[in-house]
Formats: structure tokens, C-alpha cells, sequence
């Protein structure tokens, strides 16, 4: 199982540079086994062309690293807080992809516009707050995941697998790190296009939600919650 899924680490950092998501050395996709409890996540620095299995770490939720010479990524406490509090996640994608980071930078939510979002987000893809800069500077490095985590008190993380950290980039997840990296994807287009849509009508409002749950329950069916993404 663990050798498995340094392959399906492996392949879906090196997707993100294919699918246009990275620059240099930005960005970080970690995998999760439920069964041993053990994470799988890309090197720190390392770029993408020269990545190699061997390269990847293997540590425990407790951030014990169990395998590999390099530094994990820093934003391995990050991804351990997810696996922690997100039941049923096995994937995590990290990158500053441009126009979700824009929105991130912004401090705003993409809202549900359309139906390609609705095809994979039940509603608002949300924004964190700001960090304090007592969070920021404190002793534990998971400030970013406890402001990601609060962001879902009232939302399923199955039926919105993405944020947006604020002043940051989007951090997205799902069952495997493949689901990962394809939401990562369709955050970055439903980003690009919901910025477009303002320009072209600024007072256009949210998809009607007999329409965003059409599109979204069709293709989720009971796992999600019914209603507008709450
Ligand atoms: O968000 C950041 C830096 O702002 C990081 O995700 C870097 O973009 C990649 O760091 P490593 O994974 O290489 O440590």
C-alpha cells in the first residue's frame, strides 16, 4: 500500500507543472493512508523535473518522519492538520496557481457561478480569514490548517474540497491525491472564469440553487449536504 502511494504522490506533483499549476518550486501534493496512518509528501525545494520516488517523505500525523533524507515540504503541518480533522480525505494539493491565488490575495470566495463549479463544488469556494500575528509567530506551525479547519465549522469538506488561505494560495484535497489535483485544476479554471464573469457583469448573482444542486448532486448524489454548499 505505502510503495503505492509514493507512486500516486509522485505522479501527481509532476501533473502539476503539466497542468500548468506551478512555477519553480511552489506547490506540494502529499497523499494519506488511512490503514497505517502514515502521509506521503514531496520534498521541500525540490523541483519538479528532477523528483523521484525515492525523494518523497513518509511520516507519521504526528510529524515523525518514518522515511526519506529530504526536508518534507513546508507545509507538511498543514496537510497533517487536514488528515487530522477532514475524515475521508486522502490527497492534499497545495500550489499558488495564479488566479485562485488572486482571489486568496483578495480575501474573497469564488462563488458558485456556474456549473462547471456546481459539477464539483456544492456551493462557495471559501476564503479563510487573515492569520493574527499572534497565530503566525506562535510555536506551532499549523496555524494555516486551524484557520482552514474553523473555515469548515458550518461545510461538509467533501462537498467543498478547496480554500482559499487568505493572503496565501489554495490548499485542495480529495479521496486520493489524483481527486486532489483535478479539483486543483477546476478551482484555477472557475477561478479565471468568475473573475471574467465580473468584469463582463459585476452584479451577476450565485447560480440558482435548483440548478447548483442539479449539477452537484447528480455527479455526488447523498454525500452531500442538500442546499446551497452549507
Ligand atoms: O506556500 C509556500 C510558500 O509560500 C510553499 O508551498 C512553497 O510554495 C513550497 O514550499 P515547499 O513545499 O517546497 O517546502
Amino acid at each position: 500500500m505505502l510503495e503505492s502511494l509514493k507512486e500516486q504522490v509522485l505522479e501527481a506533483n509532476l501533473a502539476l507543472p503539466k497542468y500548468g499549476l506551478v512555477t519553480f518550486t511552489w506547490g506540494n501534493v502529499s497523499g494519506y493512508d488511512k490503514e497505517s496512518g502514515l502521509m506521503v509528501i514531496k520534498p521541500s525545494g525540490v523541483p519538479y523535473e528532477e523528483l523521484k520516488v525515492s525523494d518523497l517523505v513518509v511520516l507519521d500525523l504526528d510529524g515523525n518522519i518514518v522515511e526519506g533524507d529530504l526536508k518534507p515540504s513546508s507545509d507538511t503541518p498543514t496537510h497533517r492538520y487536514l488528515y487530522r480533522n477532514f475524515e475521508g480525505i486522502g490527497g492534499i494539493v497545495h500550489t499558488h496557481s495564479p488566479w485562485a491565488t488572486s482571489w486568496a490575495q483578495a480575501g474573497k470566495g469564488i462563488p458558485a457561478l456556474g456549473t462547471t463549479q456546481a459539477d464539483y463544488f456544492y456551493g462557495t469556494i471559501p476564503c479563510t480569514r487573515r492569520m493574527t500575528e499572534k497565530e503566525v509567530k506562535g510555536e506551532y506551525e499549523w496555524e494555516t490548517g486551524k484557520v482552514i479547519v474553523e473555515t469548515f465549522q458550518d461545510k461538509d469538506p467533501l462537498a467543498i474540497p478547496s480554500v482559499l488561505v487568505h493572503s496565501h494560495a489554495p490548499f485542495n484535497w480529495g479521496k486520493d491525491p489524483n481527486e486532489a489535483v483535478h479539483n486543483a485544476v477546476v478551482v484555477e479554471e472557475v477561478a479565471k472564469m468568475a473573475l471574467h464573469t465580473y468584469q463582463l457583469n459585476p452584479n451577476i448573482a450565485d447560480m440558482d440553487s435548483y440548478l447548483l444542486d442539479k449539477h452537484y448532486l447528480r455527479k455526488h448524489g447523498a454525500n452531500a449536504y442538500y442546499g446551497q454548499g452549507k
